[in-house]
């Protein structure tokens, strides 16, 4: 049993003080005073104990990249974020593409994770765009949606083969979008920052176009598409289109799509090479309008960690991808909410609600009695640096290092249980 004393929680839009008593992994009291013996306390000193964090876009890289994060590694560096459930991607070796490989994925999350860690099958086998995996028996094997993040599924006939199977168990698809005919090895953005630095760009229309592909495959089957990773105005403006038609469509927006544009590159350093690339300052204006009005359902991350001499290379050797799940509560809340763009509440629609019912997760969306205990607790008062060293993920590589924020995690708990403690508290 556990008493979290003098917390500060959201109820009907007001930070009030509360004394939250948790037993058996369940939020069993909440009051303005709580008294318990046989409870250990936990003085949360006036901090803002939240719902857990949910991210529907994480790479943990285990099995096969063991050096760039693990299981373990990935999952504490969640916690630390202040997050509790993620849906891990599977660019993994071997990819999770059959029954047996998604069971025993799934199993290994659950041996090594410290958070709920749920896990996407793999649209096509080995992630390639040919023969289209069986979603049927991935999904009754546990599978909650699934992708070939990492790389865009290029035929069309493969990817409404993929969504007639989806739709029919009812689960999620997600698409990094990416028409390999348009990208001719760019890796940055196609535009000003890639001509100042004479490095080969990407066009927006290798993630556009394949988006105006795929809505209209959603909409003729009727699947649950959803767009990773969405970095470009033209792409907000065909979601917003498509949800207009009735198409069932979501979409997720990345902390650094949402915070840089290709304007903050401004030399050759890989820790501001990610994919989708850093847009311009209007795809960055037009990203924000749609998590603001509701077209972008939700924040993730697309934490990609990789290893620090791959991300020490130019930007035309490195790997694409970078950290993200300890800084983007901290970033989003600092620079979004606090410079008043958007609501905390609005944050944490977007970052707890709306991906819980968009992907069907059984985790808790509001601090309340009976809901599972899966809180954050975060110190909105004080600023610190961001600083890759005191990272628990194993991947350093982050273009927002230096950067001051508030919201720290000081704890965070997973079914009642302590996973993570800042250790001044
Ligand atoms: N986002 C990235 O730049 N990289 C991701 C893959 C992906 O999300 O497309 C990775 O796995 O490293
Ligand atoms: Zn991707
Ligand atoms: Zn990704």
């Amino acid at each position: 049993m556990q008493l979290i004393k003098n917390a500060k929680i959201l109820w009907n839009n007001q930070l009030v003080l509360r004394d939250i008593l948790i037993d058996q992994g369940i939020i069993q009291k909440i009051s303005d005073h709580l008294e318990s013996n046989a409870a250990t306390t936990f003085d949360a000193k006036g901090a803002f104990l939240s719902t857990g964090l949910v991210d529907v876009h994480v790479h943990f890289r285990e099995p096969g990249f063991e050096y760039k994060e693990t299981i373990n590694s990935g999952s504490k560096a969640a916690a630390r974020g202040g997050f509790t459930t993620v849906i891990a991607m599977p660019n993994l070796n071997p990819v999770p593409d059959n029954e047996e490989k998604i069971t025993n994925q799934i199993a290994r999350n659950k041996q090594n994770g410290v958070i709920h860690i749920e896990q996407y099958g793999a649209i096509s086998n080995n992630l390639t765009s040919t023969q289209v995996t069986n979603i049927k028996g991935m999904s009754a094997a546990g599978a909650k949606a699934f992708t070939n993040d990492g790389k865009g599924v290029q035929t069309a006939n493969t990817m409404l083969q993929a969504m007639v199977a989806a739709a029919s168990v009812n689960k999620p698809l997600a698409a990094h979008l990416e028409d390999d005919t348009l990208v001719h090895d760019g890796v940055m953005n196609e535009g000003e920052a890639s001509i100042k630095l004479a490095l080969p760009g990407i066009t927006g229309l290798a993630e556009s176009s394949q988006l105006a592909r795929d809505l209209v495959l959603a909409k003729a089957t009727g699947v649950h598409y959803h767009v990773a990773h969405i970095s470009t105005k033209e792409s907000v403006e065909l979601v917003r289109i498509a949800k207009h038609e009735g198409v069932h469509v979501t979409a997720e927006v990345s902390p650094h799509h949402l915070l840089l544009s290709e304007e903050d590159i401004n030399s050759d350093n890989a820790m501001f090479k990610m994919n989708p690339p850093l847009r311009t300052q209007r795809d960055r204006e037009a990203v924000i309008a749609g998590l603001l009005d509701g077209t972008i359902d939700m924040v993730a991350t697309d934490h990609a960690p990789h290893g620090k001499e791959e991300k020490q290379k130019s930007f035309r050797d490195a790997p694409f991808g970078i950290t993200g799940i300890e800084t983007s509560f901290q970033l989003l809340y600092t620079y979004l909410v606090k410079n008043g763009v958007m609501t905390l509440e609005t944050l944490l629609e977007r970052m707890v609600t709306a991906p819980v019912s968009a992907f069907q997760l059984q985790a808790p969306t509001s601090v309340e009695e009976g809901a599972r205990a899966d809180l954050a607790l975060f110190d909105l008062e004080n600023n610190y640096e961001i600083d890759t060293e005191s990272f628990e993920s194993m991947g350093k590589n982050s273009p927002f290092i230096g950067w001051e924020v508030y919201g720290k995690t000081l704890a965070t708990w997973v079914d009642g249980e302590i996973v993570y403690k800042d250790n001044v508290k």
